[in-house]
């Protein structure tokens, strides 16, 4: 790891693994003394089977027993099984990434929904967590939360944690995060060695403060978390990044070849941001499947597609009441 980047390792990596790592007293009074607003984001695409408990103990532990937490919010990006309804029974406030700014548009993906939730929330301090976590997850905010509340240098906060991947029956306790090591972190070390230090660069748990998250454009797919680093990176300089080890995190993991097309993106996002890349690099990825008689092949677009820094954009109103 080059100097700079084991530096930032060494001095930007926090540990909330369980909640007894966690001076939860002392975080309440940070967000009090700083006038802080708090909002959970849980971007949710046919996540019925998990988002119900998720938004249900999230909205329990910070909303109703402690007050780290003012709105637990799930962007609903195009469902089509019951996760508006279920996350709405569970607590959580929903709205439907086509009903935000309408003037808009609507696009698919993971990035949309995240950009669209700027402007559906109050917070000046964003938490966002995917909707499909397994487990006990919730000292994942106030873990998030802390740097930011702490240190005011700190603008965006990663989450890393270990992976076990369960397959077939099988369980591999440091296996998971199969874009993340083969393509992510080979990439992001080659380009962007100064980054080196992100233990997960892909992984959807992360906080920030609105006043960076606005100043940034968002990918609209699973490119979306790469970006934002790159991104973050370029406005807030190595030292206004930290990360924070969660302990572990399981989710539902999708199959090979949906991995491959997320790869794609990946893939697509990073040469986005490298000055000189062919304008149309990154456009289609071209999975083979086997008929029995001969391969066939399956092409998928997976050229990025950018929304603008949202403070750019028209009708949203950071100004809103609430909002620091
Ligand atoms: O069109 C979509 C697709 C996904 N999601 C949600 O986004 C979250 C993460 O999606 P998932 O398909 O579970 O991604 P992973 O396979 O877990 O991929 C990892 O890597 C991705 C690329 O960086 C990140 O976006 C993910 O957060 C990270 O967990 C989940 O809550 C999804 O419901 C949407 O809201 N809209
Ligand atoms: O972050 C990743 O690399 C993808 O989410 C894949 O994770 P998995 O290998 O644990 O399914």
């Amino acid at each position: 790891m080059r100097p700079d980047a084991r530096a930032w390792f060494s001095g930007r990596t926090y540990t909330a693994r369980s909640a007894a790592d966690l001076d939860v007293e002392g975080l309440l009074r940070g967000k009090r003394r700083g006038g802080h607003r708090v909002s959970v984001v849980l971007p949710a695409r046919d996540e019925e089977a998990t988002v119900g408990r998720l938004a249900g103990e999230l909205v329990e532990q910070w909303v109703r027993r402690v007050p780290l937490v003012d709105e637990v919010l799930v962007v609903d990006s195009d469902s089509t099984d019951r996760t508006a309804e279920i996350a709405r029974a569970a607590g959580a406030d929903v709205v439907a990434t086509a009903d935000v700014l309408p003037a808009h548009g609507t696009r698919p993906g993971k990035g949309e929904a995240l950009w669209k939730s700027l402007a559906a929330t109050t917070g000046d301090l964003l938490v966002f967590l995917d909707a499909d976590l397994l487990g006990d997850v919730t000292h994942y905010v106030p873990g998030l939360l802390a740097p930011l509340l702490t240190d005011p240098q700190v603008g965006y906060v990663k989450g890393c944690y270990t992976r076990p991947l369960e397959l077939s029956g099988h369980t591999s306790p440091a296996g998971g995060g199969r874009v993340t090591e083969l393509t992510a972190r080979p990439l992001l070390d080659a380009l962007w060695p100064e980054l080196a230090g992100f233990v997960q660069p892909l992984g959807g748990e992360y906080a920030g403060r609105r006043s960076a998250l606005e100043q940034v454009p968002f990918l609209s797919g699973y490119g979306v978390e790469v970006g934002l680093l790159v991104d973050l990176l370029g406005l807030l300089g190595l030292p206004g990044l930290a990360q924070v080890d969660l302990g572990v995190r399981r989710h539902t993991s999708q199959d090979q070849e949906a991995l491959g097309r997320m790869a794609g993106q990946v893939v697509s996002a990073v040469l986005s941001r490298v000055p000189g890349v062919r304008a149309d690099a990154g456009g289609l990825l071209t999975q083979f499947r086997s008929d029995g008689t001969g391969f066939v092949p399956v092409s998928t677009p997976v050229a990025v597609d950018e929304r603008p820094p949202m403070v750019t954009v028209a009708g949203y109103r950071a100004d809103r009441a609430g909002v620091v």
